[in-house]
């Protein structure tokens, strides 16, 4: 049993001999433990035990180290400390933030990150160290995005803006972000942490850059809003002796606490005239090698040892009452013993997690209308107010496809061909022949059935010096004719296979390509090859015989699918088109995150309460609204404009490029999500994209690979899909059939696996 008797109203000043928990009187060691809990709890912020580093767990860098804290309810906590010494990593763990790597926090009444703590949530304002902003918003957007964020009604934002404006002395609220001072742009992130009127305010360094009149009416706002009782400040601040005018100092040095206490009295204590000295004092007492006194943790409530009691004193060495006490037994024995309400709060007393809990819808539902809305607008009028992006997102893919049909797939043109024709003796390009059933300079008619659109004859009286022509690349090859070819073809299709060598040797034009270029030496073999089929072919007809005598004697038909003379346009598109929507899906969403996140905005927006999950799905909103435009632009392009065969069902070819595209969108949070830097992304981005490109069977079929690679490439997510894409456009097949439907079972998976990835890389980084 334990009873309690408030002998005097609770001090906002956080003086612990006036503190009523002080006065409670326990029965037994337990209650006085149990007690213990409820007075953590009470607490705006309770840190016990704290220790956090940095780094894999083999090379840590310790910050925290055996840290205790205790900020009171209705008080300005000025925490204070050198560059580095761990308070922005105390601070975000306390806001939810970041995870302890070992100790605990409570955070009015509540861990942060626990559901319906409110923390982080509505119940704490944050003001980080960067601006926080995002630079294209208008001052007025930026407190409807945060205002929506935190459940505020639009009116309540619009109310709440005039008087944030009026006492922060903000120019316009339609003035854009990007072109406020400095200055200004810090009081506008103030007026952010400001505008839901928290129970908690955690300010870190807020008035830098700020001139000294602003900075007054900062600290007088400060005050008064904590003299209610029930607002609570913590601020950072490198002016130290501004921080005289909280109730409350804690003095940080290399991730401990030397001291925790109103500044009148630790100025009295350290007998001296600034908190300047005072730190220095206990910073030159710690560097002689732990002679701090320890920042304990007692039932009288929390305090430094004071130097009466020798100043000897070693680092933190807690009470034993309280190490390790754990809140959850606690709150059975206190069920048992007293009646009291499950929640460890004293009789009478109404539940200050039932109370205090105001984010407890978001207990059971998984977002707000409000952040929702905030978060789809406020990617929305990113975009809309970048008009790089923009020409990124539409331009960009038009433009490919553009250059893709303009550029690839065309047979080359303009081929120099080196002739030597001694047959009829032609130098000057002049070559006639009968077209009629003569056997008269045949070469010359031959010559006239090569293509004159793709391969320019230049004519050469030596052979030798054609083949050099070729050498020194001038042409792609040489067409020779010998003096008998004319006479030696005739007599070869006289005497058939009584012909002997010697004609048949001279009966046959000679060719010596140029195969460095392998598309275009298998063009020119293949035309040359072609035409000689036309000559022989028109040479039978027009002397009255079978053409077909002169063709070999296979017969293509009707190819089943595709052409009789395939574009390597159509075998290429399919997968130029996932390419081109899932690349740029991926570059939009990586740069977006990390710009966000390196701008301390992502941080922002997570302590106002929005979950990793929400920030996703406001994306996958907006990017799928985004791939549909892309999605419609470059099949427009491609098929209509560019005439791309397309068999199959075109609701198919757009569902399969929309889900491509949020892949894509899905890869680039793995990638933003596992980046620091915005350089890292895109060298990831950019170092996956030829990979993905060569291995995926986007231009060239993944037949020809070796086995192994085989399987790398069906794992990929461009493979199948590229593949399925391809089946419907040139093909014409149905979703039924497998070849198209695993392109769309292998999509759907990838976009799985990317998110359940990503969320589990940002909470391992939360932690
Ligand atoms: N994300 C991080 N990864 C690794 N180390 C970090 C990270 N953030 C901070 N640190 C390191 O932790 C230490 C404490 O940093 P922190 O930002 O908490 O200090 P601080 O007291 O707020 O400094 P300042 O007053 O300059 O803002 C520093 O040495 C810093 O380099």
């Amino acid at each position: 049993m334990f009873y309690y008797r408030e002998t005097s109203p609770p001090s906002p000043l956080g003086d612990e001999k006036e503190s009523k928990m002080s006065q409670i009187q326990f029965s037994s060691p337990s209650d006085k433990q149990n007690t213990l809990a409820l007075q953590k709890r009470a607490e705006a912020v309770c840190v016990q035990n704290a220790y956090k580093h940095y780094g894999s767990n083999k090379r840590p860098n310790h910050v925290l180290s055996k840290l205790n804290m205790t900020v009171k309810k209705g008080t300005i906590y000025g925490l204070l400390g050198a560059s580095g010494c761990g308070k922005t990593t105390l601070l975000s763990c306390i806001v939810g933030r970041r995870k302890l790597n070992s100790g605990d926090i409570w955070v009015l009444g509540g861990k942060p990150g626990t559901k319906g703590s409110g923390v982080p949530g509505k119940r704490v304002g944050y003001m980080p160290q960067e601006i926080a902003l995002y630079g294209e918003f208008t001052i007025k957007e930026t407190m409807m995005y945060f205002g929506w964020i935190f459940g505020m009604e639009t009116r309540e934002i619009v109310e709440r803006l005039r008087f944030l404006l009026d006492f922060l002395d903000l120019p316009s609220e339609n003035r854009m972000v990007k072109n406020l001072s400095g200055g200004q742009q810090r009081r506008v992130s103030f007026a952010v942490a400001l505008m839901h009127d928290p129970e908690l305010l955690i300010l870190d360094e807020p008035t830098v850059g700020v001139d000294p009149l602003l900075r007054q009416s900062i600290w007088t706002h400060l005050v008064r809003i904590t003299s209610s009782g029930d607002k609570t400040v913590i601020i950072t601040t490198h002016y130290i002796e501004e921080a005289r005018q909280a109730h409350c100092i804690g003095l940080m040095r290399s991730g401990r606490l030397l001291a925790e206490d109103p500044p009148q009295a630790l100025l009295r204590m350290y007998n001296c005239i600034s908190l300047e000295d005072v730190f220095l004092k206990l910073s030159r007492k710690q560097g002689q090698g732990n002679q701090v006194p320890e920042i304990t943790v007692s039932g009288g409530g929390l305090g430094l040892n004071k130097m009466s009691k020798r100043e000897e004193a070693p680092y933190a060495n807690e009470d034993a009452q309280v190490i390790g006490l754990n809140f959850h037994q606690s709150k059975e024995v206190l069920i048992v013993d007293n009646g009291v309400g499950s929640n460890g709060d004293l009789p009478g007393k109404k539940s200050e997690a039932a109370t205090d809990c105001t984010d407890c819808a978001g207990r059971f539902s998984f977002t707000s209308r409000g952040k929702i809305k905030a978060l789809i607008q406020k990617n929305f009028l990113r975009m809309w107010r970048n008009i790089g992006v923009m020409l990124f997102i539409f331009a960009l893919p038009v433009m490919q496809v553009i250059l893709f049909c303009l550029a690839i797939g065309r047979d080359p043109s303009g081929l120099k061909m080196a002739i030597v024709n001694h047959d009829v003796n032609v130098f000057d390009g002049y070559c006639p022949y009968n077209s009629s059933c003569s056997m008269k300079n045949l070469s010359c008619r031959y010559l006239d059935n090569l293509k004159n659109e793709s391969i320019i004859k230049n004519y050469y009286a030596d052979l030798d010096d054609a083949k050099e022509a070729v050498r020194q690349g001038e042409a792609w090859g040489v067409i020779y004719f010998n003096e008998n070819y004319t006479d030696s073809l005739v007599a070869r299709l006289a005497l058939g296979d009584t012909a002997d060598n010697e004609t048949i040797l001279s009966s046959e034009v000679e060719v010596w390509l140029d195969m460095s270029n392998q598309q275009i030496g298998l063009m020119l073999s293949r035309d040359i090859q072609f035409s000689y089929r036309d000559f022989a072919k028109g040479l039978l007809s027009s002397c009255n015989y079978n053409p077909k005598v002169g063709d070999i004697p296979i017969d293509f038909k009707d190819p089943i699918y595709g052409d009789t003379n395939p574009s390597f346009t159509d075998f290429v598109a399919p997968g130029v088109i996932l390419t081109i929507v899932f690349f740029l899906a991926v570059a939009l969403t990586s740069s977006a995150l990390i710009v966000e996140r390196t701008e301390g905005l992502l941080d922002r927006s997570w302590v106002a309460g929005v979950s990793p999950g929400e920030i996703l799905f406001s994306h996958v909103v907006t990017q799928f609204v985004v791939m549909c435009g892309q999605t419609a632009l470059v099949l427009i392009f491609m098929i209509l404009v560019f005439g791309v065969k397309s068999n199959g069902n075109i609701a198919y070819v757009v569902m399969l490029t929309i889900l491509q595209g949020l892949c894509g969108m899905c890869f680039g949070f793995v990638i933003s999500a596992a980046c620091e830097l915005e350089r890292n992304a895109i060298q990831l981005a950019l170092g996956s994209f030829y990979p993905t490109l060569l291995l995926s069977g986007v231009i060239w079929p993944i037949e020809g690979m070796p086995w192994i690679l085989r399987y790398v490439s069906t794992c990929l997510p461009l493979t199948l899909a590229t593949s399925s894409l391809r089946s419907i456009l040139t093909r014409g097949w149905p979703i039924t059939d497998p070849d198209v439907y695993m392109g769309f079972v292998s999509t759907i998976l990838w976009i799985t696996l990317f998110l359940v990835l990503t969320i589990t890389i940002l909470r391992f980084k939360r932690g």
